[in-house]
């Protein structure tokens, strides 16, 4: 007996295989079409094995970015539209050049980023100061009276881009300050490496969670912490040892899509060059189930991070990953191929505001199933960036996304 079944089968890796369709199931048999990825029925007796048709429409509850790079100037204007598009809120990041270590500043930072945006744009900068071996911690008193300051950046000073200026000695220098963040419920964000030129590249992240993370949660338990950008099962294992509520951690795109193999296919890729770097596959396993299990202590953070593509393509290359026109839609691929559709959510929209304690978001953002390509560069200025995934075709296109 031929079986058909009238349904659209696409290649869905979290589906059961197309293979597993095609084996005689006894007294059944299925037949595919071999040209076609459409199957036919003609026997309403095998609904049981039927597969639902693949989703085409996602509405969720409007994303926030809780990790973004704008920059200022001529690369703020181009950048912005393209987070603003698709994010209510965005956690700023304060590494400019020079960084925003005060409040004044970060207030000056926030208007520029609002004449920025293009008009009618309702999208909502949550400001961040960057931390320095001299942050007073009436800094701190007057970023909280501020309301438009949200969070408080640890650099280790030459750990990253534009981080020249940041902390040297986190508990030597900076613990009143960390102890009057504590008293006004300032969360402390977190680029967690040690600069140690003694420890291999990647192993940083691990040697910072021993050396510098686990006793400043040790000293401080109620200092709220952002791991951000976490590329390691041994950064999975500590989030999920401390508080929820208390440690929470950002994940980007690039760390759940890619592992250090991206780094070097066919010849050296510096578009996929960030810091912490990319690590080897298990660990972006771990990440994707850490993100896919729906625990409350992940959310979304891209860590889009724009250089001039001569910055990039060059004998000492920028780390930075551009991803705010992409990221979503990669986010649902990620969730999507983990069969994961259902936690999704809540990782891009709920625990994100929940960990900071401010409203989740009211309007919602459609996601389609329509192939669209991403540009191969997106100009600005005198210079072009390149995106993430650039030139390919990706599979979610969110509803204001322009189609190609
Ligand atoms: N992630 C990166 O590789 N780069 C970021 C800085 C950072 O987040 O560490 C940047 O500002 O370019
Ligand atoms: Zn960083
Ligand atoms: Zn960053």
């Amino acid at each position: 007996m031929q079986v058909a079944i009238t349904t659209t089968v696409s290649a869905h890796p979290h589906r059961k295989p197309l293979v597993s369709l095609l084996r005689p199931s006894p007294p059944h048999r299925i037949r595919v079409h071999p040209f076609s990825h459409r199957l036919s029925t003609r026997a309403s007796a095998m609904s049981s094995s039927v597969l639902p048709p693949p989703q085409q429409q996602l509405t969720i509850t409007r994303p926030d970015d809780w990790h973004l790079h704008l920059r200022d100037g001529e690369v703020l204007a181009a950048v912005l539209p393209h987070s603003a598009r698709h994010f209510q809120r965005a956690i700023i990041m304060p590494n400019l050049k020079p960084p925003v270590t005060t409040t004044a500043r970060a207030l000056e930072y926030r208007e520029e980023i609002l004449r920025a945006l293009p008009l009618g744009s309702s999208f909502t900068p949550l400001m961040t100061l960057y931390l320095t071996d001299t942050t007073s911690p009436e800094e701190i008193k007057i970023a909280r009276k501020s309301g438009v300051v949200f969070a408080v950046k640890l650099y280790p000073a030459g750990a990253t881009t534009n981080s020249q200026d940041g902390v040297t000695d986190i508990l030597g220098k900076c613990l009143p300050v960390l102890e009057e963040m504590v008293r006004q419920g300032m969360p402390l964000l977190v680029h967690g490496e040690v600069t140690d030129p003694h420890v291999d590249t990647f192993d940083r992240e691990k040697v910072f969670i021993e050396r510098i993370l686990a006793p400043l949660v040790q000293k401080l338990p109620q200092l709220k912490i952002v791991m951000e950008h976490i590329t390691t099962m041994d950064a999975v294992n500590f989030v999920e040892s401390c508080k929820e509520g208390h440690v929470a951690a950002t994940v980007t795109p690039q760390h759940l899509l890619l592992n250090r193999n991206a780094l070097f296919q066919g010849g050296l890729q510096p578009h996929n060059y960030c810091l912490p770097v990319l690590k080897r596959e298990t660990h972006r396993q771990a990440i994707v189930s850490a993100v896919t299990s729906g625990s409350r202590q992940y959310f979304l953070g891209t860590d889009s991070a724009p250089h001039d593509k001569r910055m990039k393509e060059c004998s000492c290359g920028c780390a930075g990953i551009y991803s705010a026109p992409v990221a979503l839609s990669l986010y649902v691929k990620v969730f999507e191929q983990a069969g994961a559709l259902d936690k999704l959510e809540a990782f891009t929209s709920f625990n994100g505001p929940d960990f900071y304690g401010l409203p989740r978001n009211n309007s919602k953002i459609v996601l389609r199933r329509s192939g669209w390509k991403v540009p191969t560069t997106y100009p600005y200025g005198a210079g072009v960036i390149v995106p993430m995934s650039s030139g390919s075709t990706l599979e979610w296109l969110p509803s204001d996304q322009p189609e190609e």
